[in-house]
């Protein structure tokens, strides 16, 4: 199968502002990044799973153009991702709807940016309504929808213009189980409709292993790969009740192992950036009581 995104040797830091408190402000690169490689292949259904702050959103800004690397290439089709573009669609944990638009309306939205007349746009934006199951909902607002119904209507604005690649980060994360469940399901029937490329960050494993086709597993800060683990599921959508399978089962587990380091680690972080934040506020505090 043909290439669709060829990540090579990338890395990304931060310049952040550390205020000593009784020293002068200095800046400090904090790598997020650190020798990313992965090839996506087209149609592929890639997830990225990895602990808090390990660098998934990052990386997901660095496929949507949003920001470059500092080292290394990020290629689509051959061509050096330059700049955002309508080839890859992007969808948030938030749903970053239009509030004064109808679910219609915002769907079209996408259309209206790539030029396309307004009867087809309509035309167009009532089959993506239909393809994510909001026929009827049309001409509610974001306010009148639930959680689950507004995601779907971001899915629906990303696919209408016809996007060669979906960036999902966390989509699903802000909704209760049971809609996040069925959301899976419903993005997978959409995915082989579609056969978009599709690469999905998620924290949650079990997420993962039941969406993707391949799992890569991130380390904590700077992030790296630490391995890309295949899902060999024929068709995931066919299979009653596939999170009890024993291959399912099996593979999450296997993920978990490579994760827990990780999220221990990250957490370790996490804490003596608090305590390190912390003794700051209390040096500064007693710069200024004794000066
Ligand atoms: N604009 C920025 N300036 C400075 N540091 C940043 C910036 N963006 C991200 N970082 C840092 O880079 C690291 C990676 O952040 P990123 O948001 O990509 O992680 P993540 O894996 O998506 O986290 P989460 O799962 O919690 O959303 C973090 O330590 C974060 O604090």
């Amino acid at each position: 199968m043909t290439t669709k995104i060829s990540i090579q040797q990338v890395h990304k830091y931060f310049r952040v502002k550390r205020n000593l408190g009784h020293l002068k402000e200095t800046v400090q690169p904090i790598s997020a990044l650190q020798d990313i490689n992965l090839e996506v292949k087209q149609g592929e259904f890639m997830v990225i799973v990895g602990p808090s702050g390990c660098g998934k959103s990052t990386l997901l800004d660095l496929l949507a153009g949003l920001s470059k690397p500092n080292r290394g290439q990020i290629r689509l089709d051959g061509n050096e991702i330059a700049g955002p573009n309508l080839d890859r669609g992007i969808v948030f944990q938030q749903y970053a709807l239009f509030p004064w638009k109808t679910a219609l309306a915002n769907v079209e939205f996408g259309l209206e940016a790539k030029g396309v007349g307004r009867k087809e746009r309509r035309a167009s934006a009532l089959e993506y309504i239909q393809l994510v199951g909001l026929a009827g909902f049309e001409n509610r607002y974001p306010h009148e929808l639930s959680g689950g119904m507004k995601q779907r209507v971001a899915i629906a604005r990303s696919l209408a213009y016809d996007p060669e690649v979906l960036l999902m980060d966390e989509p699903f994360a802000a909704l209760d189980a049971q809609t996040r469940e069925t959301l899976q399901s419903e993005l997978l029937r959409i995915w082989e409709a579609t056969k978009k490329t599709i690469i999905f960050i998620t924290h949650g494993i079990e997420e993962a292993v039941y969406l993707g086709q391949r799992v890569a597993v991130m380390t904590s800060r700077p992030g790296r790969i630490k391995q890309v683990i295949e899902v060999p599921f024929e068709s995931r959508t066919s299979e009653d009740d596939l999170r009890s399978n024993p291959e399912f089962v099996k593979i999450r587990h296997q993920i978990w192992d490579l994760l827990k380091d990780e999220v221990q680690r990250a957490q370790e972080q996490e804490k003596s950036k608090t305590l390190h934040a912390g003794n700051l506020k209390s040096n500064a505090k007693g710069v200024a009581a004794n000066g």
